[in-house]
């Protein structure tokens, strides 16, 4: 091969290799997104990039359209009467919001994990056997090792290994979370979502969700909404800060809580407003 040909070839390749990477930076890449509510503009043009394998945290008085940006990528919204979005978002580089998209397809990629904890009025393993099993897995044995698996991941599994037919909502609130994250694990999502998912919680058990989460990140992209501003700083690799459905800042979390860009970011943090 000619020299110039090789060298050519080599470019290609690395130009290739470039584009992967750049894609493989982004979990979540959002464009322009608008949402209403009717005639109420509750999300008023956001772009942001979220990475796999990071907690990113959601931030934001009351009402500045958080849980609606979360719900954004699951498709949660879709049920919402009124609800009307623009712009586009796309999970590894593909636009959920396609008219093909199968929407259970996606939601089997991204688990949410809710404010109040929910498991359902079923036995513990059922609970975490029932993603599983709605998709049609009929293994036994397969099903039996991803709950262990699951309520292992989610440090659950040594509290009920013996009691797994017992009712789940004789748990207490901060296993019941513990389950519903087991839950969501037990169907291997890349993303999980979780909206205020401590603030119903005691101290102890929130201090072990934040573990959990902590721990999870290595092999999930994690979004959470919350109101503790201790707890964002604590778990989170990025803190985006939203007011009146505007992304007002959005960086790293240490930045983000040591040297703010904006006074409006500032003043939240600290306690000024909100
Ligand atoms: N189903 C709905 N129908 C109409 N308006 C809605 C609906 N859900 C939310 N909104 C409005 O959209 C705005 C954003 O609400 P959202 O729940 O996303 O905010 P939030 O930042 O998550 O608030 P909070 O911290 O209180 O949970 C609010 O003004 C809210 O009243």
């Amino acid at each position: 091969m000619e020299i110039m040909e090789k060298i050519k070839e080599k470019k290609e390749v690395k130009n290739i290799v470039d584009n992967n990477q750049s894609k493989s930076l982004q979990k979540i890449d959002i464009k322009n997104v608008k949402v209403w509510y009717d005639d109420f503009n509750a999300i008023k043009g956001i772009d942001m990039n979220i990475k796999p394998n990071s907690v990113t945290a959601f931030i934001g008085p009351s009402g500045c359209g958080k849980s609606t940006f979360l719900r954004l990528f699951n498709r949660m919204n879709d049920y919402v009467d009124g609800f009307k979005m623009e712009g586009k978002i796309k999970i590894d580089g593909k636009n959920i919001y396609k008219k093909k998209v199968n929407v259970e397809e996606l939601r089997k990629e991204i688990g949410m994990v809710f404010q109040k904890p929910n498991p359902f009025p079923k036995s513990i393993f059922e609970n975490v056997a029932y993603g599983l099993k709605i998709q049609g897995i009929k293994d036994k044995k397969f099903i039996e090792a991803r709950v262990e698996k699951a309520l292992k991941q989610a440090d659950l599994w040594d509290e009920v290994k013996d009691n797994l037919k017992k009712s789940a909502l004789a748990l207490s609130g901060g296993q019941q979370q513990r389950l519903c994250i087991a839950r969501t694990l037990a169907v291997e999502p890349s993303i999980i979502l979780m909206d205020e998912p401590t603030s119903a919680l005691d101290p102890i058990s929130t201090a072990k969700i934040e573990d959990l989460i902590f721990e999870l990140k290595e092999k999930y992209t994690i979004i959470i909404v919350t109101h503790n501003m201790q707890q964002a700083s604590r778990i989170s690799d990025y803190t985006a800060f939203f007011y009146l459905g505007e992304l007002i800042e959005y960086n790293k979390t240490k930045t983000i809580f040591t040297n703010p860009e904006k006074k409006q970011t500032e003043n939240y943090i600290t306690g000024r407003f909100g």
